[in-house]
């Protein structure tokens, strides 16, 4: 079980600032841009930590923990206890119940770190934001600690113009993030099917 504190959350949070911030470097160093403190700000100007409690459930197959979704924001830190249950979707493999889903066990002492919607959105589509689910377990209760860093509502977001240069093609076209956001929250999640509200074309 994951006990925290007051102090440990406000810990966890100022530490994956810093791990989002060094992360980003490299992921955006590695396509060959550079981004400026204001930028930065700008990409996860919003910190979202929740706390999420999976009971035991003695049929875990009728049930669903999370559905399969994305995070919508641009990169999520995850701590998770040691009972499991997280899984991502691979790409290429689009039906549930296939081989397509692959379980992130916990390890100790390790976060597991989710690119999300905006990153796919900013990076024209060459990170993908990562699928996954949570199923729960017969036996043993569950606890996780997500971290979302997100842009904040004001913010627009799409693709990096750096990239739609190179690549000659805009494949999101810029929005508010808080239209994103809400048209996130206003449906029932279903897979990656909240990235169309961005899309330009099959991407
Ligand atoms: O509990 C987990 O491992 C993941 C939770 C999750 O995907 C979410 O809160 O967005
Ligand atoms: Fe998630």
């Amino acid at each position: 079980m994951l006990a925290m504190t007051r102090d440990v959350a406000l810990e966890y949070l100022k530490s994956s600032t810093k791990l989002v911030r060094e992360l980003l470097e490299i992921l955006f160093g590695s396509l060959g841009v550079t981004l400026d403190e204001a930028k930065f700000e700008s990409l996860t100007g919003l910190k979202m930590e929740n706390m999420n409690f999976y009971p035991s459930c003695p049929n875990p197959e009728l049930t669903v923990g999370v559905g399969r979704h994305s995070d919508m924001g641009t990169l999520t830190v995850l701590l998770q206890d040691g009972i499991g249950g997280l899984y991502v979707l691979e790409e290429g493999h689009v039906e549930e119940g296939k081989d397509g889903w692959i379980e992130i066990p916990p390890i100790p002492g390790a976060l597991v770190i989710n690119v999300g919607d905006t990153m796919q959105i900013l990076s024209n589509g060459r990170y993908k934001s990562a699928e996954h689910r949570v199923r729960t377990t017969s036996s043993e209760s569950r606890v996780s600690v997500p971290l979302f860093a997100t842009p904040t509502p004001s913010e627009k977001i799409g693709p990096l113009p750096q990239l739609v240069e190179s690549d000659g093609v805009a494949h999101y076209k810029e929005v508010l993030f808080g239209d994103y956001m809400q048209n996130f929250f206003g449906k029932a999640h279903e897979g990656k099917k909240s990235l169309q509200f961005a899309q330009n074309d099959s991407a």
